[in-house]
């Protein structure tokens, strides 16, 4: 392990109101415990993409899935009531969908941070899935865009270069930082390493929203 592998520890990003807003209602409404189970659904997906069991246990195994699905629709909301994505200071925010992002340097134009690549998101060849490190670099430009004032924006265009393989489970460097802004727009940089050899590089456009595109946080419905 290289002196920057090293773990240290995560800083959350100083969000916009809008988004301190929305993070924070899901933190006040959700179950003990969510968090946890969020972490635990990350380690299925991984434990499932790499397993081959014999016919009991994928019987055992659906079984128990389907009972956990049960137990979950029954609590079904709409999306401004989810708490899935929405613990946005969390290193994983909170979803299992890409992986977790954990930030060990923010300022107001750039983010530094480290995360890995599990079975989940395996392409083939013990390679990180290309849609994965687009995943990837989506969600690390967006919390970029979240960080200090700048109001909420979205994804125009994003353009990623694979420039080596992507391994998994190892520790890889992300860093991204804004690189112009004109106006609405926000063109970004970023890469992903793996020590010093840089795995992708990519760039993307955000566009800041503007304000009849934006669905106050505040006026969502309560839950219940
Ligand atoms: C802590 C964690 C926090 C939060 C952490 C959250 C992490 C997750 C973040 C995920 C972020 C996402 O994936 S967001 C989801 C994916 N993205 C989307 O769904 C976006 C879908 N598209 C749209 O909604 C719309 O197209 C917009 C909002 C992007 C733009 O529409 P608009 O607002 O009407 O803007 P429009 O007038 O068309 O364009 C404005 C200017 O931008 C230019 N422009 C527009 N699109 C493009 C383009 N693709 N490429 C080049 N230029 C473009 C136009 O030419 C124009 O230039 P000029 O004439 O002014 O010079």
């Amino acid at each position: 392990m290289t002196e920057s592998d090293r773990p240290q520890p995560h800083v959350a990003v100083p969000l916009n109101g809008y988004w301190t807003e929305w993070s924070a209602r899901a933190a006040r409404n959700a179950a003990p415990g969510w968090a946890a189970l969020v972490g635990e659904m990350a380690g299925l997906q991984d434990t499932f993409a790499a397993a081959a069991p014999p016919p009991e246990a994928v019987a055992e195994a659906r079984s128990l899935v389907e009972q956990t699905r049960a137990v979950l629709a029954r609590h079904e909301v709409g999306d401004d009531d989810q708490w899935f994505g929405r613990f946005l200071p969390a290193p994983d925010r909170g979803q299992t969908f890409s992986p977790p992002i954990r930030l060990t340097g923010i300022t107001e134009h750039a983010l530094a941070g480290k995360t890995m690549f599990g079975r989940f998101h395996s392409g083939n060849n013990s390679a990180a899935h290309g849609g994965g490190i687009a995943l990837l670099f989506d969600d690390l430009f967006g919390r970029l865009v979240s960080v200090g004032d700048i109001p909420p924006a979205r994804t125009a265009s994003l353009s990623v270069n694979y420039r080596s393989v992507t391994p998994l489970d190892e520790p890889l460097a992300v860093e991204a930082s804004v690189a112009e802004v004109d106006g609405r727009k926000l063109y970004l940089t970023g890469t992903l390493r793996h020590g010093d050899r840089l795995c992708a590089d990519a760039t993307a456009l955000f566009l800041t929203l503007r304000p009849e595109q934006i669905r106050p946080a505040e006026a969502e419905a309560p839950p219940g």
